[in-house]
């Protein structure tokens, strides 16, 4: 039975208080009693998924998750070893799963123009589409064309990934989902130096350039659904929770150990993303979704994005992926 709303809403704003109770396994157990049912079976046959990061973690989880619920899904890893592999494990285990191998690597601009051209070519329409992958490199280094291997992976490949698809998800019409993090509310955007926006000084911190990208993510969500607004093709960004993955044990080697009695399983890390593109619920306001809810983009405390940042931000992903400036 659903509980009454106020007993939900206050359930909700408790965990929301409580970090460690809401990323963890209790906020997600706690939450599944009151929240959205769950997609119906079935209910993404005959439609096409695209997971980045799909062999590792939530990507691994979630894509599995898509291939429960009949999508063909598009497995997209950097390593074609690990990417047949999985496929393979995928195909014993799930009857009749359509599964399509695909291997890029997300923060090389050059291999994401050349995976996505080909892959326009290959499908009428896209469903889903998860910006996943994600890293947290100790020390700075640079993608194929010099960027911050951050803010290349997290948020310049993802960028140009949609844009080149952009037909694709229209026809869909599909749901563009940006794995983000809770990590994010801990950071502002860059400032208006180039130098600045790529960590080319002062000491590098690879958590701030993690969290920073993360909130990156989150403003590029919000910009894509005001571009894409009225084309049916809904974009969100979205916080896992804190989640037993290899990417935590070996990025985050401490909070792992610390914490690691209390971390969300795969499935429950990526069922908001899997939820999203199933069950595409109407959003309005902020995109930004954590255990099937929208939450705000900043806790009381913080100042709002700042206009200016923002702006610069998105005309400095536009320069360097040359593709048209979003709004
Ligand atoms: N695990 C958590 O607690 C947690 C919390 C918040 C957000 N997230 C986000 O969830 C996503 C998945 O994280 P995870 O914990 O499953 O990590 P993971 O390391 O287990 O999986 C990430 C996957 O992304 C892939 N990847 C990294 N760089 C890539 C690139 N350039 N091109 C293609 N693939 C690339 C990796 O190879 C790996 O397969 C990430 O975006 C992460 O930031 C995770």
């Amino acid at each position: 039975m659903d509980a009454p709303p106020l007993l939900t809403r206050a359930v909700d704003t408790a965990m929301d208080r409580s970090v460690v109770l809401g990323y963890t396994s209790i906020g997600s157990g706690v939450r599944r009693r009151f929240w959205p049912a769950d997609p119906e079976p079935g209910s993404l046959a005959g439609k096409r998924v695209l997971v980045t990061g799909a062999t590792s973690g939530i990507g691994e989880a979630m894509a599995r998750s898509f291939l429960d619920l009949g999508a063909t899904v598009h497995l997209l890893g950097r390593n074609p070893d690990k990417v047949s592999d999985y496929a393979r494990e995928l195909r014993l285990e799930v009857p009749n799963a359509d599964i399509v191998e695909e291997v890029c690597d997300i923060s090389d601009l050059d291999a994401v123009r050349d995976f996505a051209t080909d892959l326009a070519g290959r499908v009428e329409a896209l469903h889903g589409l998860v910006h996943n992958a994600g890293l947290m490199p100790p020390e700075r280094t640079e993608s194929a064309q010099g960027h911050e291997m951050s803010l290349a992976a997290h948020v310049l490949g993802p960028h140009l990934m949609t844009h080149l698809l952009r037909e694709r998800l229209v026809a869909g019409p599909g749901s563009v989902v940006w794995m983000s993090s809770g990590g994010m509310y801990g950071s502002g955007l860059a400032t208006r130096d180039d130098d600045e926006i790529e960590y080319r000084r002062g000491e590098y911190k690879g958590v701030q350039a993690y969290a920073r990208t993360k909130r990156m993510q989150v403003v590029l969500a919000d910009a894509w659904a005001t571009e894409l607004a009225g084309t049916g093709v809904l974009v969100e960004s979205m916080h896992p929770g804190w989640v037993r993955t290899p990417g935590v044990s070996e990025s985050l080697p401490t909070f792992d150990k610390v914490v690691s009695r209390l971390l969300r399983e795969p499935e429950d890390g990526a069922d908001t993303a899997v939820w999203l593109v199933a069950t595409r619920p109407a959003s309005g306001g902020e995109h930004f979704w954590h255990d099937r809810a929208q939450r705000p983009t900043t806790f009381g405390w913080q100042r709002e994005q700042d206009p200016d940042l923002r702006a610069r931000l998105l005309e400095y992903v536009a320069t360097v992926t040359a593709t048209p400036r979003l709004g």
